[in-house]
């Protein structure tokens, strides 16, 4: 047998929320969510601590009844089906599963649940162990499993009984950097392999970046975005997703006039231009606050040798501080008049540039796309 299933048809999302709140204490945790997932896909909830992306799974999962709204799984109305009764396999940080068993046994353990016939369950147990690659640690109880290892039999005990969908609530946030980052990629083999349609809830945008189909970026309870990663981050719908996922330098200003998609921004730096982005295309207004997002990469710190491209935007700065990462140089650089503020910029070529020291006076450059302009919320 295959572990391999079609891809849903697009015509039914395989999970639809629709305007979905939770108020604890007249206080919402989740405010007015809606969103389609469509069969098949990984999606990640991304957020600050107290967002409401637990929440928001809980709902999901059904352990959680939502104050208001709707939602639907595969195109049924799940809101008043008990979690027991939905066909959805979880993983958590704590991975409770039972210490005196075998990992087979573990496994096995959620198809006696349900009552599948027994001759069927070895078989079973046995293809799902293979497709975590723990075929041969079958008969080892728990606690002689690695971390890792027992990660692994906690997704082959949630994927065993072929649920519709797979709940991740940040499985992965206990393990030391390493061993995430290697399981990041095995939870995105394991699920393209088997085309299950999954949500991952996670605070950590690098896993978000990696793992995920789409984002769905949370603040406060609210849904700031829902995206493709590389859109994401290409295109932040807000100045809060600008700032959450990479790195971001921040100028408050003020519009001091605008000619199509580029407007000026009056800063602390000076007047500068930049890109206009805000909701249904409203136009910006001389004199409104504003706020400039401006990415570290998109910084280019002149007198290194990374002088290749044609910039638009400069200004002088002096190297307050360095920060030699590895693969790329952090610099943190006050620009010259501008008391108090600090630009920070990377260089990803270390190898090929040269290195500039703290106290060096430098130029800086960026181009006038690469400043989005929001209009302050
Ligand atoms: N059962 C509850 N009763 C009262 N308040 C709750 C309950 N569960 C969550 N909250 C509150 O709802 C808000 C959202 O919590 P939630 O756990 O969904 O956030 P989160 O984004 O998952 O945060 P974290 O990353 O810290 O887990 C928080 O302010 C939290 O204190």
């Amino acid at each position: 047998m295959s572990l391999t299933r079609p891809a849903s048809d697009l015509g039914t999302p395989a999970v639809s929320v629709r305007d979905v709140s939770m108020v604890f204490s007249g206080q919402a945790a989740v405010a007015d969510a809606s969103f389609d997932l469509a069969g098949g896909r990984f999606l990640t909830i991304l957020g600050p601590s107290g967002s409401g992306k637990t929440t928001l799974l809980r709902m999901i999962a059904g352990f959680q009844k939502p104050t208001r709204g709707e939602i639907a799984i595969n195109g049924r109305p799940v809101s008043d089906e008990p979690a027991h009764k939905r066909k959805i396999g979880m993983v958590f940080q704590k991975l409770a599963l039972f210490p005196h068993m075998t990992a087979a046994e573990n496994v096995a353990f959620p198809l006696k649940m349900r009552r599948f016939d027994a001759r069927e369950i070895p078989a079973r147990v046995e293809r799902y162990l293979d497709l975590v690659h723990l075929g041969a640690y079958g008969d080892r109880r728990i606690h002689e499993l690695s971390g890792g290892q027992q990660q692994r039999v906690a997704i082959a005990r949630a994927l065993v009984f072929e649920p519709e969908l797979l709940l991740l609530d940040e499985p992965l946030a206990a393990l030391d950097r390493k061993l995430r980052e290697e399981m990041q990629l095995e939870f995105r083999r394991i699920q393209r392999e088997l085309g299950i349609t999954t949500i991952n809830v996670t605070h950590d945008q690098r896993e978000a970046l990696v793992v995920s189909d789409e984002i769905i970026v949370m603040d406060a309870g609210r849904i700031q975005q829902m995206a493709e990663p590389i859109a994401a981050y290409r295109e932040p719908a807000n100045a809060f997703v600008a700032s959450f996922i990479g790195v971001t330098n921040r100028l408050e200003g003020r519009v001091a006039g605008a000619e199509g998609e580029v407007v000026t921004l009056e800063t602390p730096l000076g007047v500068m231009s930049g890109r206009w982005s805000a909701p249904a295309g409203r136009a910006p207004r001389t004199g409104e606050p504003a706020v400039g997002m401006l990415r570290a990469e998109q910084i280019r710190v002149e007198g290194t040798g990374s002088t290749g491209a044609a910039l638009d935007t400069h200004l002088t700065a002096e190297i307050a501080d360095v920060i030699f990462e590895g693969e790329r140089v952090v610099y943190e650089a006050r620009p010259t008049g501008a008391l108090g503020v600090t630009l920070r910029a990377f260089d990803h070529d270390p190898v090929g540039h040269a290195v500039q020291p703290v106290g060096a006076h430098v130029r800086l450059g960026w181009n006038t796309r690469d400043l989005i302009v929001f209009p302050q919320a």
